[in-house]
């Protein structure tokens, strides 16, 4: 679809959120690093980075950008999650840490649960070329203490799985990669989530 250039936010309170920036700006993608509720405004997409979804999730709390991200979505805004982005996504948190009660509040909007650390500790963190749907050829994945997704509902798409287990979903302007493609020089998942702004767009208009 014709019209403006998406700009895109990265959540940017801990974790890899320059490389998302990086990337983004070589598709010559506006970004906008947010930390505020006031950051979301005029924003057509925002991508959760990966990093420590314990961390982001209380520094969500800290600055209360959990119903704020719930209302841009729901006002058409896509979101898109990498690892412990994915996490806050998910319906449900398995694998929380004890000191949280095992449980960990999530923005509920994946209609999936999300098993962290699914593929071991950062010692068996790996990188393997994966087939991912709707991309020619293989894509370079990143894993780093990954999780993986299960209990997927009937209206999200996987898109890709390594071993049997589906580490990228789509449902609707949701994107989640259980991988890091913001570190490698593939810009393809980025474009796809591009896309997919000015997807989530056609269907407000
Ligand atoms: N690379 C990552 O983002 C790791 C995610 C981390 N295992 C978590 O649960 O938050």
């Amino acid at each position: 679809m014709a019209g403006k250039p998406p700009k895109i936010g990265v959540l940017a309170l801990q974790g890899a959120f320059r490389e998302h920036r990086r990337l983004l700006e070589s598709l010559g993608t506006t970004v906008q690093e947010v930390r505020l509720p006031a950051d979301l405004t005029g924003l057509d997409g925002l991508i959760l980075p990966g990093g420590e979804s314990t961390t982001m999730a209380r520094l969500l709390t800290e600055y209360a950008l959990w119903e704020p991200i719930r209302a841009f979505q729901a006002s058409g805004g896509a979101l898109w999650g990498t690892c412990a982005g994915a996490i806050l996504l998910a319906r449900e948190v398995r694998g929380a840490p004890p000191q949280f009660g095992g449980r960990q509040e999530s923005l509920g909007l994946l209609d999936a649960a999300v098993v962290r650390n699914a593929f071991g500790r950062q010692i068996n963190s790996f990188a393997a070329p994966l087939s991912v749907q709707g991309l020619d050829g293989s894509f370079p994945t990143v894993f780093i203490r990954a999780p993986a997704f299960g209990e997927i509902g009937n209206d999200v798409e996987v898109l890709a799985q390594w071993q049997e287990q589906a580490v990228m979903l789509r449902q609707g302007n949701i994107l989640a990669t259980a991988f890091h493609p913001e570190l490698t020089q593939d810009a393809r998942i980025h474009q796809l989530f591009l896309d997919m702004t000015s997807d989530s767009k056609a269907v407000v208009m």
